[in-house]
């Protein structure tokens, strides 16, 4: 924490680094004992992301929001942008340069953490917490790393401002322990923390609160099924406001897959994935290249929409699906021509809906509203309307023309259909750069 007293109206910078994306949104304190609402706690002042870090050149966009109306926000493509500290540092020179924001009032650094371990709360970043953090980057290898370069550069930059920690675990926290637990030696998952952690916690909170706000019903009352659909993706079961089960697992690799990811498959395909992997009981000198490790990387970078179709872009896949018509194929040989465009998206439909037949029966078909959310589930209506179009059989129904318009529209929740018995279904944009300031400007201890 800074030594000197914290500006009660100080600067938030909230910083989410995701698998392929920078997010950073800038935000202004306001009277929090005046403020009618958790919404009204913090002013938005920039928003800003880089995209496709990872499949570069990356595409930056910077607004203002007291420029918001009537203005796009300013969009370029950047080269030498490969990663997420020179994504920061980019966005810092910018704000600098395109704004009388001064860096010395951000006064606290908010960084979203994907995998926690056992933290739950939000922490004050300092060497302790650094390492807890860093220790658990084999379990969220596209993320914890990225997300502590983020922090070394804030730090550097912003001598100032405290950085502080915000955990997509914490959300989960709820998930009873049989549904969090993997059927092997108990004594091994104890001491090793081998159990479903759950990722996405920001962004399923944020959306838990924005639905709660837009049906006008207490979290606590509601039930839903929220689909997280980015580079990462997964999906969530909310009883009563807590998470009951989701997705993702110890990894974010299980669960959906996503742009690089396999999402889950047969824990033992991880050995047979190549030939020598195969021949590894016969000949043990076969194992040499086939560490788990390396299978871990394949099915983290090198598979997913990448692997299926050779973009990791679910927006081109839809696209040259329509282009490419509505071929089926029957075998694996028609998926290496145009076929693969709708294999990809066919394979993510079943995905989801295996998951969501789950989750609604999990939650006693007591569903307030089916929630599509994150960069795919937010601006595609052909993925939306063929999810919705499996969940009829249990009721939900689409409302084409809402259906649409929906990737257009500028609200937190949007409807796009209803469900027989008043459910609804609704579209997100979801923000955990608010989920996170709304939650520093209210913990009063980071004030003082
Ligand atoms: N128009 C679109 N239709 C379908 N998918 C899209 C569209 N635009 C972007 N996307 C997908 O959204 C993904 C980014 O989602 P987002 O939630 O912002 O990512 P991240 O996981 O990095 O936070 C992109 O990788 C792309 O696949
Ligand atoms: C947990 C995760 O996959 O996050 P993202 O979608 O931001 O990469
Ligand atoms: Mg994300």
């Amino acid at each position: 924490m800074p030594e000197h007293r914290v500006p009660k109206d100080g600067l938030i910078l909230a910083v989410n680094a995701g698998s392929s994306s920078l997010k950073i949104s800038l935000f202004r304190r306001t009277n929090t004992r005046a403020a009618q609402s958790s919404l009204d706690v913090v002013e938005l002042l920039v928003m800003s992301s880089i995209t496709g870090i990872s499949s570069p050149p990356a595409s930056f966009s910077f607004q203002l929001a007291s420029h918001k109306q009537g203005r796009e926000a300013k969009k370029q493509s950047l080269d030498g942008i490969e990663d997420h500290t020179s994504a920061f540092y980019y966005f810092l020179d910018h704000l600098q340069n395109e704004s009388k924001i001064r860096r010395e009032s951000i006064v606290h650094v908010c960084h979203r953490v994907v995998h926690g371990g056992d933290f739950y709360e939000p922490v004050i970043i300092d060497s302790e917490s650094f390492r807890h953090i860093e220790d658990l980057s084999d379990l969220a290898p596209l993320h914890n790393g990225a997300a502590l370069s983020v922090m070394k550069s804030a730090i550097e930059s912003l001598p100032k401002a405290s950085s502080i920690a915000y955990f997509d675990t914490s959300f989960h926290r709820s998930i009873p322990l049989h549904v969090a637990s993997y059927a092997i030696d108990p004594k091994v998952a104890h001491q090793r923390g081998l159990k479903k952690y759950g990722f996405h916690g920001l962004s399923y909170a944020y959306i838990l609160g924005a639905v709660s706000h837009y049906l006008q019903k207490d979290k606590t009352s509601l039930n839903l099924i929220v689909m997280h659909l980015g580079s990462g993706a997964s999906i969530c079961a909310i009883r009563s406001g807590q998470s009951l089960d989701t997705s993702m697992g110890l990894t974010p690799v299980s669960g959906l897959p996503g742009a690089t990811r396999s999402g889950l498959v047969d824990p033992s395909l991880i050995f047979h994935y190549t030939n020598r992997a195969g021949r590894i009981t016969h000949d043990p000198s076969q194992a040499v290249d086939v560490r788990v490790t390396q299978a871990e990387a394949i099915l983290n970078t090198e598979s997913g929409w990448k692997a299926l179709t050779g973009t990791s872009d679910f927006g081109e896949i839809v696209q040259k699906m329509k282009e490419h018509g509505a071929a089926r194929g029957s075998d694996v040989a028609d998926w290496q021509g145009d076929a693969k465009w709708r294999l990809a998206f066919d394979l993510f439909v079943d995905r989801i809906v295996s998951f969501m037949g789950s989750y609604y029966v999990r939650l006693g078909g007591k569903v307030d509203a089916l929630v599509f959310s994150g960069g795919i589930g937010e601006k595609s209506a052909e993925l939306r309307e063929a999810v919705v179009r499996h969940a009829e059989c249990i009721g939900f129904k689409l409302d084409e023309e809402a259906n649409a318009e929906a990737s257009q529209q500028e609200c937190a929740v949007v409807s796009i259909g209803k469900r027989t018995d008043a459910g609804c279904v609704l579209v997100c944009r979801t923000d955990e750069q608010l989920e996170m300031a709304q939650e520093c400007a209210m913990t009063e201890k980071f004030w003082l």
